[in-house]
């Protein structure tokens, strides 16, 4: 295929309309203001800002912990399986309308169940959504459970332990919240046993944590993919690993500049990860709150770096593919429909 050939203009369009794979989004952060005053009228609790507009403007966040602060308060408005269901059939038909046909999708049980709300009322209310998509929107989706950092290894056992009868609900576990201070280490034993119990592997690491908290996730959490990972740059050994061994980055450009990981988009490094080799991805981590879904956060990075085109474009969502958690064949099938989509935009050219 000849990539190349494929003029600037057209760019905007084919990231929109091309198939993808999102692999990190919180579904706690797909919840709109619009979603979060619904449910806390119709739950009884009072928000302290007075107003949708009043909420959106708080959205001013100077780093990770001053989004994490906000984004644990939303949260709060969720009390039952169907306010989980909404949450997560919102995002769906979100992702639909982006052209998402895969979301391995992260959730924050401690978030809820520190506040009395049963484990079983989260996870059955995200799962009906995730078989209502499969049987309505022809979206594929999985749960990755997330444990909080800023807690302890015993509340993460204790959230595994409350887990483990849904067992089938959930593909894998996470590790996200406030990285500084709390390093991969902390979670060992607990990612110990999930890899015993056959689960999946990830963790958030090199977001405002260094270059060492990536190779620290690799070595004791196992980590299969690192979500974010942006900082790995630093260590020019660690991106020759991240290389040759095809462990993914899961980057969120819109999230990474309002967290001010970067001043700009135009300074984010996603160009050089795949120059590098790296398997780098794009996603929206936290939608409803860092201004953008999947396809605004391909198209406003493409916008900002001239050297990212059609080649790239390919490129990340073939990555999105190759580094999801789905069968063989199933990735195979989906990449062949790339090709296709691809073929068909370099048409004659
Ligand atoms: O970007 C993030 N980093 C860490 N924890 C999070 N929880 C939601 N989003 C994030
Ligand atoms: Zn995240």
């Amino acid at each position: 295929m000849n990539l190349e050939a494929i003029p600037r203009q057209e760019l905007d369009c084919i990231l929109r309309r091309m198939p993808k794979a999102e692999l990190h989004i919180h579904i706690e952060g797909s919840l709109e203001p619009e979603l979060i005053f619904r449910m806390a009228q119709k739950n009884g609790i009072k928000l302290v800002y007075p107003s949708v507009e009043a909420l959106r403007a708080a959205y001013a966040f100077t780093d990770l912990q001053s989004f994490l602060d906000i984004y644990y308060a939303g949260a709060g408005v969720l009390q039952t399986e169907e306010d989980f269901f909404d949450m997560a059939w919102s995002y769906l038909e979100r992702a639909k309308a982006d052209n998402v046909i895969h979301s391995e999708i992260f959730f924050d049980p401690q978030t809820h169940t520190a506040r009395g709300v049963a484990f079983a009322t989260v996870i059955n209310g995200l799962h009906r959504a995730i078989e209502r998509g499969r049987e309505e929107l022809g979206l594929s989706a999985s749960l990755i459970l997330c444990f909080l950092r800023h807690l302890s290894e015993a509340d993460a056992f204790a959230t595994l332990e409350e887990a483990l009868p849904f067992r089938d609900k959930f593909i894998g576990v996470g590790l996200d919240s406030g990285e500084r201070g709390n390093p991969p280490e902390k979670f060992a034993a607990v990612f110990g046993r999930c890899q015993a119990l056959g689960l999946r592997l990830v963790a958030h690491a090199g977001e405002e944590g260094p270059a060492s908290y990536i190779s620290d996730a690799l070595d004791l959490l196992r980590a299969e993919r690192i979500d974010h990972g942006v900082r790995c740059l630093e260590d020019p050994q660690l991106v020759a690993r991240l290389a040759s061994e095809r462990i993914a980055l899961t980057v969120c450009p819109l999230s990474n500049v309002k967290l001010a990981v970067f001043p700009e988009l135009g300074s984010h490094n996603i160009g050089r990860l795949l120059a590098e080799g790296i398997v780098a991805t794009i996603n929206s981590d936290d939608p409803a709150y860092f201004g953008g879904y999947l396809n605004e956060n391909f198209t406003a990075t493409f916008a900002a770096l001239p050297q990212l085109g059609a080649r790239q474009a390919y490129q990340l969502a073939r990555n999105s593919f190759e580094a999801s958690f789905v069968a063989e064949e199933t990735r195979k099938r989906w990449i062949a429909g790339l090709d296709a989509f691809f073929a068909d935009c370099c048409g004659g050219r």
